[in-house]
């Protein structure tokens, strides 16, 4: 079987018609000596009876025979024969020549466990010579080399001429990619035992012989794996690793690109996130800053508010050392949290009083204007400041001692321009004696006059009584308040009544529809002539270029004597509503006492039919705005001179308002002046021990149908229903009801301690409609504010109703109704869409139909306030009886003298009030 005798069979994968052959065929043929592969060749491909199918048949080899590649070519045979092989005879070479040769085999022998030597020979070889071994795993080479240096050196084989095994270790560049510390095989022969096993039982018995065999490792051993295992072991985990790595080699394929995306993703969201923080941080500084620039400006507020207070201290401290009405310091030593007011300052005087005219000390405050006392005289009775008790929109409210009782004064800052309105509002609050109205028992407004700008000041003042007169004449003779007078027709005045003296109320009003800016004295006669002529019904041709609001003739007498500082209008639709101004036509309790002194020029205008008492007060403050313009030091009505302002002895009519246009000219533009005239009024109310309804709702748990809260909250709720109902009898609209703007205080007559109370009625509002210096939240709850009046202005008694709807989710559930709408939001919710607060699923029904009845769109669906009444009692009653409280013994829900034992019910319900105030004093 020598290899020259044999023949050569060429090999390819696939086959090329019959010039090709297998290598399993081959081999198989025993006349082949000598295989070209022409192409890569994977022997797995080949079939033939493997060891499990056939155990111990093998393909014989009995001749020697040479595998190789084609010359110059790097073909690689895949030696993979899996379960297959060929047993060598006894004598037989193989010789693998020119070759890259991969395998899977496992272990870290020969690759060529395809063959198997015959039992007991030692004469059978493989001959490797030039070839390159791809191997999956192996060994170090150094490794390697220990291995293969362990193997005996058959005697039969030619030795290397060192005598020795002969290696080298270097990296090697191979098809592009280089392969470090490779171990190539220069002469290396060993005996490879029969007794070595590879899985399917022993291979071996042949010699194998390599000759420039260079082994190229995809993958090494790591040497703590072989520390722990076998070297086979350790080569078997690797090429496993290796084979599955086909899909993961797939995937570190692909793991780039993952990687790419990852390296873009990162950064970008480090970037985002980096922004976002320094958004934030940007934000919170900036947040900081606005909260120092808030800080800063309450603070200057703080301290200007205290300036004012104690500027005010020295008007009412005087007093205190005489101590003659109220004796002791009230909100210093009394209580010892007063601190915003500190009180009198012991100043030396004589007892100053609130209501008595100019008070010394020159910090240039003037008592303006007051209206008469419902409880206590004017004479004597200081006011003493404790502490501040909450601060609104338009000022502040003390705790404070006046008249012998314990009441709140709220300090409301305006200017003269808003006097008129907010005098109107005062009006009708002390003209209110209900137990759930909180009663106002007395007001005092102030002027706030600069030394130097003393006449500019009165000439304001003059302005603003001569439009508040006007306005007082127009709601007197049954016209809505439209506007002030313009200053060509204040000049006119004047003129009216010297020419058109003789005229009739009615031709006066015909003369005044004519009359326009610009109209000349000779127009004017001309006009009144031809009235004068012409009776009474003739219509009078219109004055060219004419134009602006007019004057009746009451006006003019109105507005020819003017009133005092800050003087006091006729009385203006409460809320600046269009509710019916009948509800006061009457005129106040505190008007009609005016009348009955001569002293005051500062109560309440008189309705019509009060024309003399009207010119008599209008005389009085004519003069002093007279007294005012003129500086003179003579004196007029002790009880407005002033330091600064003093009467004046003369002037008429014309004159005065000459001068004051003349005056308002110097000074400037009528902002300036308003600007000058500052008003303060303080208003003594009533004291309400138990603060606001919406203090009280905060200490209720939300939402809870407990029997006994539910019943205190009805309980209040019926108390400013029965408020509501004291104004609409009256024809009065609140118009900003809610929980902010009732008051509790603590009352032994009332069912569970408390009785609740209306405040502000139309104050704040009106207040708002002259607002120059709000200082807090708007006025006006936008939350309770009903369609109509949201869409049209439309103001009724159902308004109220409204906000009393929203004021009872409120109270239930703790919770401002639309509370982060902005308002455009709020009306497209409220007015387009209908929506009103949710109704939360745990409330009363009977609690939820009277809430939802309330909010009604339509204005005519809302119950009636008597209805309302009606719906509260059986709800109270309903409760009541859970909670077993006999109810004929309960004292009926407005003011009574308890009977025993309705006494001791309250006293079971008082105990339960005052155990939660002390709670919530404890919280
Ligand atoms: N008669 C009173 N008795 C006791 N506390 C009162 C009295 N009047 C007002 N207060 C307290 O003073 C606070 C401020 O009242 P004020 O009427 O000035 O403002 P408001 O009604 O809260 O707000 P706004 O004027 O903007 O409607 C109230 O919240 C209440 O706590």
């Amino acid at each position: 079987a020598e290899e020259g005798q044999g023949t050569t069979a060429f090999v390819s994968q696939p086959l090329r018609d019959n010039t090709t052959t297998t290598l399993a065929a081959a081999l198989k043929d025993q006349r082949v000596t000598r295989i070209v592969l022409l192409t890569n060749y994977t022997a797995e491909k080949d079939t033939w009876p493997n060891q499990q199918q056939l155990p111990g048949t093998y393909l014989a080899i009995n001749r020697n025979v040479t595998i190789t590649g084609a010359q110059g070519t790097q073909t690689v045979l895949d030696m993979a024969f899996k379960l297959s092989a060929a047993q060598l005879c006894g004598s037989c070479r193989l010789t693998v020549h020119n070759l890259t040769v991969t395998n899977e085999r496992r272990g870290n022998g020969s690759p060529w466990d395809f063959f198997v030597g015959p039992a007991g020979s030692s004469k059978a070889a493989i001959i490797m010579k030039d070839i390159i071994r791809l191997r999956y795993g192996c060994t170090s080479a150094n490794a390697s080399i220990v291995v293969a240096a362990a193997l005996k050196r058959p005697d039969w084989l030619p030795g290397s001429s060192s005598g020795l095994q002969e290696f080298r270790v270097e990296d090697v560049d191979f098809q592009g990619h280089m392969y470090p510390q490779s171990l190539v095989s220069l002469d290396y022969a060993a005996d490879i035992p029969r007794t070595v096993q590879e899985g399917r039982g022993a291979f071996g018995g042949y010699a194998v012989w390599c000759l420039n065999v260079t082994q190229l490792c995809m993958r090494t051993v790591a040497t703590a794996c072989l520390e722990t295992k076998s070297v086979d072991a350790c080569v078997n985990d690797l090429i496993d690793q290796a084979l599955a790595g086909g899909q993961s080699a797939q995937q570190q394929q692909q793991l780039p690109l993952g990687l790419l995306a990852a390296a873009i993703a990162v950064p970008l969201l480090i970037a985002l996130l980096l922004a976002l923080a320094a958004a934030l941080f940007i934000s919170r500084r900036r947040k900081q800053q606005q909260q120092q620039q808030l800080d800063a400006l309450k603070q200057q507020q703080q301290r200007l508010l205290q300036q004012q207070d104690s500027a005010k201290q020295q008007l009412v401290t005087p007093g205190r050392k005489s101590g003659a009405s109220v004796g002791g310091q009230y909100g210093t030593d009394a209580d010892p949290e007063a601190g915003l007011l500190p009180g009198p300052v012991g100043a030396e005087g004589s007892a100053s009083v609130l209501c008595q005219g100019p008070l010394a000390g020159g910090t240039g405050w003037q008592q303006a204007c007051l209206t008469s006392p419902i409880v206590g005289s004017l004479d004597n009775q200081e006011v003493q400041f404790g502490k501040l008790l909450g601060q609104g929109s338009f000022g502040r409210v003390y705790r404070a001692y006046w008249a012998g009782r314990e009441v709140a004064v709220k300090v409301i800052d305006h200017d003269s321009e808003a006097h008129a309105a907010v005098a109107n509002e005062v009006e009708l609050m002390l003209s209110f004696n209900h137990p759930n109205v909180v009663r106002a028992l007395h007001c005092v407004t102030w002027t706030h006059v600069q030394k130097d700008d003393a006449a500019a000041a009165a000439a304001s003042a003059a302005a603003t009584a001569a439009a508040a007169a006007a306005a007082a004449s127009q709601r007197s003779a049954g016209t809505p308040l439209t506007g002030t007078l313009g200053s060509s027709q204040q000049q006119q005045q004047p003129q009216l009544q010297q020419q058109c003296s003789g005229l009739t109320d009615s031709q006066m009003q015909q003369l005044e529809e004519q009359l326009r800016e610009g109209t000349s004295a000779a127009q004017l006669q001309q006009l009144c002539d031809q009235l004068l002529g012409q009776g009474s019904q003739q219509q009078l041709p219109p004055v060219a270029g004419n134009s602006g609001p007019l004057l009746s003739q009451q006006q003019q007498q109105q507005q020819g004597l003017g009133q005092g500082m800050c003087a006091q209008p006729g009385l203006v639709a409460i809320g600046g509503s269009t509710s019916s101004s009948s509800s006061r036509s009457s005129g106040s309790s505190c008007a009609q006492r005016d009348r009955g002194g001569d002293t005051s020029v500062c109560g309440m205008l008189p309705t019509h039919g009060d024309q003399q008492q009207q010119q008599q007060l209008g005389a009085k403050g004519a003069a002093a705005a007279a007294a005012a313009v003129g500086g003179t030091s003579a004196g007029a009505d002790t009880q407005h001179k002033h330091p600064d302002v003093q009467p004046a002895s003369g002037g008429n009519q014309h004159s005065l308002m000459q001068q004051q246009q003349q005056q308002q000219q110097q000074q400037g533009t009528p902002a300036a002046l308003a600007n000058r005239s500052r008003c303060e009024t303080w208003l003594v109310l009533e004291y309400c021990d138990c603060g606001t309804l919406h203090q009280i709702a905060s200490e209720w748990l939300p939402g809870q149908e407990c029997d006994e809260q539910m019943l205190e909250r009805l309980l209040l709720l019926r108390d400013a229903a029965q408020g509501l109902a004291a104004l609409h009898a009256k024809n009065v609209v609140h118009g900003d009801l809610n929980s902010r703007n009732v008051l509790v205080a603590s009352s032994a007559s009332s069912p569970c301690g408390m009785t609740a109370k209306l405040a502000d009625l139309g104050l704040s509002r009106v207040l708002q409609q002259h607002a120059t210096h709000r200082t807090t939240q708007t006025v006006g709850t936008m939350s309770h504010m009903p369609p109509e009046l949201l869409r049209y202005g439309r103001m009724s008694t159902a308004v109220d109703i409204y906000a009393y709807g929203i004021t009872m989710y409120q109270l239930y559930t703790g919770e401002e109704a639309f509370r982060n709408l902005h308002y455009g939001q709020f009306y497209n919710a409220i007015v387009v869409q209908g929506a009103r607060p949710p109704v939360p699923p745990d409330m009363p029904s009977d609690y939820a139909l009277l809430m939802q009845r309330c909010w009604a769109a339509e204005p005519g669906e809302r119950p009636g306030i008597s209805n309302l009444l009606q719906c509260l009692d059986p709800m109270i009653k309903e409760r009541r009886k859970r909670l077993s409280i006999d109810d004929t013994s309960l004292p009926p829900p407005e003011h009574s003298q308890p009977t025993m034992a309705a006494a001791a019910q309250v006293v079971k319900v008082i105990m339960g009030a005052i155990c939660k105030l002390n709670k919530r004093q404890a919280r």
